[in-house]
């Protein structure tokens, strides 16, 4: 599910138009055809208010021929102009001709003027911008798109949420204090725009489902993006079955190096995570008195112990096995001091997660100790540490982008829609859920992932399948569970049934709050 950029769907739109051979009037209305069917699958003649609110441009004229075909099929509908700017476009102009037609007279929303009363039982359709928007909304659209938040209707919005810009190319709008319509669900044209996937403007979106308008395949295949969403269909492709003479030395020595006096449980659950995900043996090194815990709770993991008797104060030597450290490791002086100089030993790709890029952080210099390929998995807590603090999702993702480059590292920013971030594209993960916010979470992610690189997948492949598996393992869980229910055990238990769950055909889809769930 590649992510397009204003940009490209605007070549894409060209493309298309030029390649079938169609005007930009059909595409407009085989696009917006697309969304009252969506809508008219789902109403199936309700009488329930539909009140359009349409801009003068191309999303303008979305609505209109949505409005069109609602009015066709009987529909209660009213239709508003949002009258924002007097240049209307081409497209708009002959949809509102095409409307009169039939006709519905639309009432013109001018300048300073508030929203009408609406049923609070109706549904509102926000085709006012699109991707068009290319800069903030003025102080009237603002109080536009405050009416329709605090309206109560249900909001549909075609394309994009009013307000919300599809990338950063032209403004980012978290500095302009965000003003975007909230939408329950939106029904986007051809691709995800980059702003689904990010939190301040993300939440604006509600549910999203992408619409094949058919854009020209010659193009959208071809286009390369900076951004993507994966699922189901991409862990598939890259998965390794595994072979019938196989032995537990085929799969991997995975070491979790961490833990300290009351944080023994994050080591383990990243043992337990490794161990799951087919790691072939797992070590974990912690200071003495996690020795007893480990070997009580985890007979199927070998325990070996530095020095310390309540941190770590030294490490295993550097060998053939693959390493995740970090977990509950604490950011004591003596820790810290042993294990800087003791990442310079490392060659391969490691997996760094939690206390580790905490005692990077307070040791900047140390970040060039990472061995390249390196997958560094922070929480935003850790990743403010590590960058500093940013004023808006687009400054983080910058602050990634040039994170990723100096340190030649893969970046794991992990969140609602996880990022798998390397010097050439950044992922965006479509499992996972809400329930994942409890503790220790994060730390059976660090263990899956150590467990798909001691198998041998590339850091980039261990780190996107690592990723998607946990989401989906607690998408498993919380069908059973809940959200609130669901602990970082639980994934774990869930990894298995992630596992089998890849490759049934049919799929049970688990409770969403979003929609789409990328196959
Ligand atoms: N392939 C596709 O994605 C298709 C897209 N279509 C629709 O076309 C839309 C894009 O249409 P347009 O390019 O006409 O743009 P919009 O309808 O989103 O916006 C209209 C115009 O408003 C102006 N504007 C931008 N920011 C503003 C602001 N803050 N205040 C006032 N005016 C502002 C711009 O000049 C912009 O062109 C898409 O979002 C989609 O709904 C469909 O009709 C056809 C297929
Ligand atoms: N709202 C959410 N939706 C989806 N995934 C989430 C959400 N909140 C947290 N997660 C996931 O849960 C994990 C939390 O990791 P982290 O904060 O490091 O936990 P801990 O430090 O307790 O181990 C990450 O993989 C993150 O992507
Ligand atoms: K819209």
């Amino acid at each position: 599910m590649k992510i397009l950029s204003r940009q490209q769907i605007y070549k894409a739109d060209k493309e298309t138009t030029r390649i079938q051979q169609i005007s930009s009037l059909e595409l407009m209305e085989r696009a917006a055809t697309r969304a009252f069917e969506w809508i008219h699958q789902r109403l199936q003649g309700s009488p329930v208010p539909i009140y359009l609110l349409c801009g003068i441009g191309n999303n303008g004229g979305d609505g209109l021929v949505i409005a069109r075909h609602l009015a066709e099929h009987g529909y209660h509908i009213e239709v508003f102009i949002v009258d924002y700017h007097p240049k209307r476009s081409p497209d708009f102009l002959e949809n509102l001709q095409a409307l009169k037609q039939r006709k519905v007279w639309p009432t013109t929303l001018e300048s300073g003027q508030a929203l009408p009363a609406m049923d609070p039982q109706g549904i509102l359709v926000d085709a006012i911008f699109g991707i068009g928007l290319s800069r903030v909304p003025d102080p009237w659209m603002k109080s536009v798109i405050d009416q329709i938040n605090s309206s109560g209707l249900f909001v549909l919005a075609i394309d994009l949420p009013s307000g919300m810009p599809a990338d950063f190319s032209d403004f980012d709008p978290a500095q302009n204090g965000l003003s975007m319509v909230h939408a329950q669900h939106t029904l986007t044209f051809g691709a995800p725009k980059l702003t689904f996937f990010l939190p301040e403007t993300g939440s604006a979106v509600g549910q999203w489902t992408v619409l094949d308008i058919g854009l020209a395949r010659e193009y959208t295949d071809a286009v390369q993006t900076e951004f993507s969403g994966y699922g189901a269909g991409l862990i598939r492709s890259l998965y390794r079955p595994r072979q019938k003479f196989t032995h537990k030395g085929s799969f991997g020595h995975l070491w979790v190096v961490g833990g300290s006096y009351g944080t023994m449980g994050a080591l383990q659950l990243a043992a337990r995570g490794g161990l799951r995900s087919g790691a072939g043996k797992v070590t974990a090194w912690t200071p003495q008195c996690g020795v007893d815990i480990l070997q009580g709770n985890l007979p199927e993991v070998m325990v070996r112990t530095g020095k310390g008797k309540k941190q770590l104060t030294d490490f295993p030597q550097a060998g053939k096995f693959t390493l995740v450290a970090g977990m509950g490791l604490g950011t004591a002086k003596v820790t810290a001091d042993a294990f800087v100089p003791w990442l310079k030993q490392w060659k391969q790709p490691v997996v760094l997660d939690a206390d580790a890029l905490n005692i990077l952080s307070q040791n900047p210099e140390g970040f060039n100790s990472v061995p390249a390929g390196s997958i560094l998995t922070p929480h935003p807590g850790e990743f403010a540490r590590m960058v500093g603090n940013w004023t808006s999702d687009a400054d983080k993702l910058e602050k990634a982008r040039n994170f990723v480059k100096q340190y030649s590292c893969i970046l794991v920013l992990k969140g609602a829609h996880t990022l798998v971030l390397d010097q050439h594209h950044g992922f965006f993960n479509t499992s996972g859920n809400p329930g994942m916010a409890t503790a220790g979470s994060g730390d059976v992610l660090a263990g899956m992932i150590g467990g798909l690189l001691a198998q041998g997948y590339e850091p980039v492949q261990a780190a996107l399948a690592g990723v998607y598996l946990h989401g989906l393992s607690a998408d498993i869980g919380v069908q059973k569970l809940g959200y609130e229910a669901l602990t970082a055990g639980d994934i774990i238990s869930g990894i298995g049934p992630a596992f089998v769950s890849l490759f049934q055909t049919a799929e049970s889809g688990p409770p969403q709050e979003e929609a789409a769930k990328e196959e």
